[in-house]
């Protein structure tokens, strides 16, 4: 019998990438372009949807390509699945299919005064979508959109303006604008989903003011959604959607209640399982309650509680890029490393305020302790403890909330490639950490979830045989250093607050 193989989209912050992964889960080929970034003013960020199709088909056919050249068919590729940054937010026409505004993308604040205007109170809809009214999530883009867009306004009137999350804009691109769908990860980030019906809630609609019509239909994580109408896959079935970070939870194969990974990219996105068929834990202490996946239409949900931190990898590109102080992203371990402690330096990189579990939309970056003995590396070296500390600041929540202790934390994303900063974030967090040998766990989550869909794996048993460590990581320093540590962190944190 022929070997078979499942591929998966993963439409990320900065890029798009395809993959394709054999049966015993191992990537074969992938392809991967970057994407313009759009500032239109200090707090703004746009990407063009148009951009992010092409994208995706050339990453599609290219790594196709690849595959073809090592010998395999497009036959024996049975299935696709889609994982996204979540939250970003698109309004096309659905008769031209053009776009009618760029992409709001999750980092962007322009929505404050929207949220001021749903109330005081940020937290009056938790018990009803499990989320904090903040500028992160789609449904206030969407209001802004609408408010600000006369096209829109007008297209909407007439029935023509269709709303999605990139998942959705991607589906319905690829299948020939046949589906117009969301998968439950997705929609349970736009503030206009029931958590516990897992259905637009007409309370919500009404807050918001928007229109159901426009809202795609809310699906399970792995069913077909349709088939390819384009690309060197034209055929191949879409079978699985996950947003990116429930995705690397489905790909750490976390299914057991307590199950914990940490991603580490452009932010940082800490998802516990609260245990499948068990309902939706409420958070009091800032989290976010979160769909984390459900396998197949009959299957059951599995919720989770999510720490949300926007910046994280983005700082060492700040590093980068802005202060030029590194040339590469992984120059800043060696730089970092070059001395023994940050001399007392703290970074507190709120450059887009603070998600969990503050939520301060008026913070923002400082950098605190300077002294005539600073250099670039204490700075370097604040940078990397600065994702950790605010890791620690939602791993307490975490277990405030979920009334349960992180056993072991399993980690990926690309500052994961970085040792010193893994050693570091162990001894913090006081906490054992463990790296698997695929760290590109949010593509392989959504090749898992279509592969179920498609019966290439027959159980989450068997996904789970499929995960292998890499490295493990066990704390260093003691818990009354890294207490005094954290302590000095929270002075800094506060010095960042009421900014703007
Ligand atoms: N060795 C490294 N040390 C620290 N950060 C790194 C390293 N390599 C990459 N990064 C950071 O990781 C991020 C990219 O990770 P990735 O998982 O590809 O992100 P995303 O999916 O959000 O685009 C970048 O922000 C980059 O600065
Ligand atoms: O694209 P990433 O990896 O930066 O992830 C973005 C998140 O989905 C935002 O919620």
């Amino acid at each position: 019998m022929q070997d078979v193989y499942v591929g998966a989209v993963d439409q990320g912050t900065t890029s798009t990438r395809f993959m394709l992964f054999n049966k015993q889960g191992e990537p074969i080929a992938f392809h991967q372009v970057e994407h313009k970034q759009i500032y239109p003013q200090p707090g703004w960020v746009e990407h063009d949807p148009v951009e992010i199709i092409n994208n995706t088909i050339l990453c599609i056919d290219e790594t196709v390509k690849k595959c073809q050249a090592k010998g395999i068919q497009t036959s024996q590729i049975k299935a696709i699945g889609i994982t996204n940054q979540r939250e970003t937010t698109v309004v096309w026409d659905k008769y031209t299919g053009k776009p009618l505004f760029n992409a709001i993308v999750w980092l962007d604040t322009r929505t404050k005064e929207t949220c001021e205007k749903l109330g005081k109170n940020r937290d009056q809809y938790r018990d009803l979508c499990g989320l904090p009214v903040s500028t992160y999530f789609s449904g206030v883009k969407l209001r802004w959109i609408i408010d600000n867009v006369p096209d829109v306004k007008a297209a909407l009137e007439e029935g023509r303006a269709i709303f999605g999350t990139i998942d959705t804009w991607l589906v319905w691109n690829l299948t020939g604008r046949q589906a117009h769908v969301t998968d439950i990860t997705n929609a349970g980030r736009t503030l206009l989903m029931n958590i516990e019906k897992l259905q637009w809630e007409p309370k919500l609609l009404q807050a918001l003011g928007i229109p159901k019509q426009c809202l795609p239909e809310i699906r399970s994580s792995s069913e077909r959604y349709g088939t390819l109408a384009c690309s060197l896959l034209q055929g191949v079935p879409i079978s699985g959607i996950l947003g990116d970070q429930q995705a690397a939870l489905v790909g750490q194969t976390c299914f057991r209640k307590g199950d914990a990974k940490n991603t580490y990219g452009t932010g940082c996105f800490l998802i516990v399982n609260t245990g499948e068929g068990e309902g939706p834990v409420p958070s009091k202490h800032g989290l976010l309650t979160t769909p984390g996946y459900q396998l197949g239409p009959d299957k059951p949900v599995a919720y989770a509680l999510e720490g949300s931190i926007p910046i994280a990898g983005a700082a060492v590109q700040w590093l980068r890029d802005n202060l030029q102080i590194i040339k590469t992203a992984p120059e800043v371990e060696d730089l970092a490393n070059s001395v023994k402690d940050s001399g007392d330096v703290f970074f507190v990189p709120a450059f887009s305020g603070l998600f969990a579990p503050h939520w301060r939309e008026d913070a923002r970056g400082v950098i605190v302790g300077l002294t005539q003995y600073t250099t670039k590396a204490h700075i370097a070296r604040a940078v990397l403890e600065a994702v950790s500390f605010q890791v620690c600041d939602i791993i307490g929540s975490v277990e405030a909330d979920s009334k349960a202790t992180i056993k072991v934390l399993k980690v990926d994303g690309g500052m994961t490639a970085n040792n010193t900063f893994l050693q570091l974030q162990c001894d913090l967090l006081q906490c054992p950490i463990v790296r698997p040998q695929v760290t590109e766990t949010t593509v392989i989550g959504a090749a898992f979830a279509a592969g179920l869909a498609e019966k290439v794996w027959s159980s989450q048993e068997e996904l789970v045989k499929l995960w292998k460590v890499d490295r493990e990581f066990s704390t260093k320093i003691s818990i009354d250093e890294s207490s005094r540590r954290w302590k000095r962190w929270k002075q800094a944190l506060e010095r960042s607050f009421g900014w703007i």
